[in-house]
């Protein structure tokens, strides 16, 4: 069964249509990588996966249910920036959402309970390849290595899908592929659904096994609110006909230059 599915999906904020008409299946194990113009709904859609935001119309379904209308375990994020609490260690930031489930009030948890999550954290560190800076706060840590926190925390409560926006877009090209060879590892151990927006489409190509582009297909200038991003493609990476990628380009900068002339 589908892990993922959106029937006739939209999203509007009052007058503004920002997403219309998704329709797909996303099977457990996909990595769907997502690429658009600025400012045409990709940030949205993943808050409609984790559970921030709600569709307007349409269905979103999770293993063929209803997807729970506030995020919960079976989702994990991780944003371009700011994704963790810089008043705590690496080690305290990866506890923290065993610590709220244990005890919601204090956020602390004692004994046996406490240790076990101690464990689990430490080895998500080293997994993530924080072994050796379990003790240091956000700041004193490197892009990369936040970045590789951030998702040690993300993937803590062991999500099956994981929501990236950005992770890798303020990271220098070297950091980046190596944060590449961490997400595609961490993708095949933990047997993730992955669903990650990138503006990089050639990152798109290499990580994903399916790439999407957010697109609007009506586009009128003097409203570009007036109709919402559809998925345009929809390509399982490996099988790309000649001729796709300048088209991707040509339209996604044609909405582009709409949407942030208005903005
Ligand atoms: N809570 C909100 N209330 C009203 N409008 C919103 C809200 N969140 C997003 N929008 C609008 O929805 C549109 C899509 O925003 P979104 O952040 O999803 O785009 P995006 O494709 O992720 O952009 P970028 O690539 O620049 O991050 C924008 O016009 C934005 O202003």
């Amino acid at each position: 069964m589908a892990i993922i599915e959106m029937k006739n999906l939209w999203k509007e904020y009052g007058e503004q249509v920002v997403l219309e008409r998704l329709n797909a299946t996303v099977e457990e194990g996909e990595f769907v990588t997502i690429v658009g113009a600025s400012g045409c709904g990709k940030t949205t859609f993943l808050k409609l996966l984790l559970g921030t935001e709600q569709a307007t119309r349409g269905e979103l379904l999770l293993d063929g249910q209803r997807l729970p209308a506030e995020p919960d375990e079976s989702r994990g994020i991780v944003f371009q920036r700011y994704s963790v609490l810089n008043h705590l260690t690496s080690l305290e930031n990866v506890m923290l959402g065993g610590e709220l489930q244990s005890n919601r009030w204090l956020g602390i948890s004692f004994g046996k309970t406490r240790r076990q999550l101690r464990k689990d954290a430490l080895k998500m560190l080293e997994s993530v390849g924080l072994g050796q800076a379990v003790d240091k706060y956000p700041h004193e840590l490197s892009g990369g290595m936040q970045q590789r926190l951030a998702l040690a925390q993300a993937l803590i409560k062991k999500p099956r899908i994981l929501l990236l926006d950005e992770p890798f877009g303020a990271l220098d090209p070297g950091i980046r592929a190596d944060m590449h060879t961490l997400v595609l590892t961490l993708w095949k151990e933990q047997k993730l659904t992955v669903f990650m927006i990138t503006h990089d489409i050639t990152e798109g190509f290499y990580l994903g096994t399916r790439l999407w582009v957010f697109d609007k297909p009506r586009l009128d200038p003097q409203a570009p609110d007036a109709y919402g991003a559809r998925v345009t493609y929809d390509l399982p990476v490996g099988d790309c006909q000649s001729g796709t990628l300048s088209d991707i380009n040509q339209n996604v900068g044609r909405t582009s230059r709409v949407l942030n002339d208005t903005l």
